[in-house]
């Protein structure tokens, strides 16, 4: 009755309503293409009704593959579907009906029914996206258990079978192996149960863990932490953790460690990421470098996207407003976010009242768009000019390329105020060291501003590797400048413009290239709001591959190219395009290792292959390090630095 009552006075009342609250409304789905920690990637979940046999919904897990399997052509995103011939890689599975089980009835002696779930299980098990964190974790688990393991699981036609009495909720005691390069911990069914692997979040090395296990994948379950019976005193630590939710919120993984670990075990992802995935011999690959750790290690996050399910009228309950429910897809009522910067967290407590005294008004689920911003007074003029800037700040950047230590950047003026919009089609502003970005709310900035001028500041150094900057305001470039010293910059995958323009006054010219409209118009004003010369940066919207059909006067041997690409890395036409072109230094700095690693692979065996330019020379990858850009998550920020040998 009083559902009936308040669904009506919702249908009555609609867009009064609506306008009742119009951040909340403005709010949508974000799109952003960086690890976004609080929205796990999307999984089925379990139907209650599907049989014990098929209740393996993960998609097709990758498998230990040996590294020659791997090697590709046909480019980085064809791969993964096309794989040679008996390979053991996950995608190497022709779409075919369920794998033949031992175990289990003959077809002809199904019902309709279950061979109709039987097809539909199979196809789920297809769905595989490589280098999705599920795809990573599913070929950790089968490393684990190593090839001949899983090698007579499958020839057994037992890799899809768990191997618990009670699928749905098993309880075990384990002994935690290690970390997945997710975050979650990663054990082996013991005895007498088939070698098999239970995925836990939240569990350290070490640790003996109850848990309980309850969705199930090729070789591997996924399990709740029940209980930690004996921690591992050296990494867990509880009084670190900040967050009231921490154990339960999937955003995350790492609050109970010390800031050094987290660091640590960052650049062992980055390690183990060019093992398994670059395909590139050790020789090849250089020593990965610690990680550079974030300045801020909680209120750091400068966007945040709680959300919240449809309401059910006929509940009458107000929907939990919030993140996942660590790996599900639950939604669970969060308050706050200590990761967030402080006017975020401000402005998230009345929103959330807002919309819980309107939720009646909402159809649909919501995904919020909190982001902090610089307050959008007017810019002094005339600020900031690099032409002014550029003398004084050649010193420093000399000193810094022969310390580690970060050099001393301009700080911010004392009364500049943050703010927080709750508008995802607001403009917002930050800075980054002596510049000054401008970009929409919902559109894509990375999302840790307090280590954007330590980033900038490293691929700056690793392009000019040493060399001093030619001085750009002069209005031609010098007929002659010192040795290779880089005159010209790409940045391609360029976001509103971040590489471009804080590292423009080291550059004669710059060209940026970047899919989305929006972004290109910010990086354009960026470049002007920064007092940048037209004719010295220009932007472009398209596919990152066509900016070399614009760049024809850029000569190559002086031409530095950044590549930003999503998490789904770069792809072939790129590679070919830039091999083609053919570009002294080549810095890629990626939100996915792993992509980062198949393609650096790529990159390298593309230029062996085909030599670049007349001398046929070939890239080497002369360093790589992680940045953490999301500290107390398992995510890291790889940098990778390429030179032509
Ligand atoms: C990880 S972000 C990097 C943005 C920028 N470098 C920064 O740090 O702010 C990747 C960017 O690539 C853009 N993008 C995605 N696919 C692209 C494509 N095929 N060509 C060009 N840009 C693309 C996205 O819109 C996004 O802005």
């Amino acid at each position: 009755m009083l559902a009936r009552s308040l669904r009506r006075a919702h249908l009555l009342s609609l867009p009064a309503r609506r306008r009742a609250c119009p951040a909340a409304m403005a709010a949508v789905r974000s799109s952003s293409t960086e690890p976004v920690p609080d929205r796990p990637e999307k999984r089925p979940r379990l139907d209650s009704a599907e049989p014990a046999m098929h209740i393996a919904v993960e998609p097709s897990p990758p498998l230990p593959v040996d590294s020659a399997a791997v090697e590709v052509d046909s480019g980085p995103a064809d791969y993964a579907r096309n794989p040679p011939p008996n390979s053991l890689h996950p995608a190497a599975e022709p779409a075919q009906p369920e794998p033949q089980q031992t175990n289990r009835q003959p077809s002809t002696a199904l019902s309709k029914r279950a061979k109709r779930r039987r097809v539909r299980s199979s196809k789920r098990r297809l769905q595989a996206e490589p280098f999705t964190g599920e795809w990573i974790v599913a070929y950790e688990a089968g490393k684990l258990l190593g090839k001949d393991v899983v090698e007579q699981a499958v020839a057994e036609s037992r890799d899809w079978d768990p191997p618990f009495e009670d699928v749905r909720s098993c309880v075990l005691e384990l002994t935690v192996s290690r970390l997945s390069s997710t975050g979650d911990s990663l054990s082996v069914a013991p005895a007498p149960h088939r070698p098999w692997v239970i995925i836990t979040p939240h569990a350290m090395p070490g640790e003996k863990i109850r848990v309980r296990v309850h969705q199930h994948a090729r070789m591997y379950s996924y399990a709740d932490l029940l209980e930690v019976i004996e921690p591992n005193p050296e990494w867990r630590d509880m009084s670190r953790v900040k967050c009231k939710y921490f154990g339960k919120c999937g955003g995350c993984q790492f609050q109970m460690l010390s800031y050094e670990k987290q660091l640590e075990l960052k650049r062992e992802v980055v390690v183990r990421a060019y093992e398994s995935f670059s395909n590139l011999p050790s020789s090849a690959v250089p020593k990965v470098s610690p990680t550079i750790g974030s300045p801020l290690q909680y209120n750091y996050r400068t966007k945040l996207t709680p959300h919240f399910e449809a309401p059910k009228y006929s509940q009458g309950t107000v929907p939990p407003i919030g993140f996942n429910i660590v790996k599900t897809r639950k939604v669970m009522d969060i308050e706050e976010c200590p990761i967030a910067t402080e006017p975020i967290n401000a402005a998230y407590k009345p929103l959330r009242e807002q919309i819980i005294d309107n939720i009646y008004t909402y159809k649909k689920g919501v995904s919020l768009c909190l982001r902090d911003s610089l307050e959008l007074t007017p810019l002094p003029s005339g600020s900031p000019s690099p032409a002014r800037r550029l003398s004084p700040m050649l010193v420093p950047l000399v000193a810094q390329q022969r310390s580690p230590s970060p050099p001393p950047f301009p700080t911010a003026p004392p009364n500049e105020k943050h703010i927080c919009t709750t508008d995802h089609k607001a403009t917002v502003r930050e800075r980054v060291g002596d510049k000054i970005f401008e970009f929409g709310a919902g559109s894509f900035f990375q999302n840790n501003n307090s280590i954007l001028v330590p980033l900038t500041s490293y691929v700056r150094s690793a392009i000019f590797n040493g060399q001093a900057p030619i001085a750009t305001n002069a209005s031609a470039a010098p007929p002659s400048p010192p040795r290779r010293v880089p005159t010209h910059l790409i940045d391609a995958y360029c976001g509103s413009g971040l590489f471009a323009i804080t590292l423009a006054q080291r550059f004669y010219k710059v060209a940026g290239i970047e899919i989305a409209a929006e972004s290109i118009a910010a990086a354009t004003r960026n470049a002007e709001l920064n007092h940048l010369r037209p004719e010295q940066c220009t932007f472009l919207e398209g596919d990152a591959a066509d900016v070399f059909r614009t760049v024809a006067d850029f000569p190559r041997e002086r031409t530095a190219l950044i590549i930003d690409p999503p998490r789904k890395g770069t792809d072939d036409k790129f590679i070919s395009q830039m091999i083609a072109f053919g570009c002294e230094t080549v810095v890629y700095v990626s939100c996915n290792v792993h992509t980062q690693a198949r393609d650096v692979g790529m990159i390298i065996r593309k230029s062996e292959q085909n030599g670049v330019g007349p001398d046929k020379r070939k890239y080497v990858l002369e360093s790589v390090r992680g940045f953490d850009l999301f500290p107390q998550t398992a995510h890291v920020e790889s940098v990778a630095v390429l030179r032509l040998a």
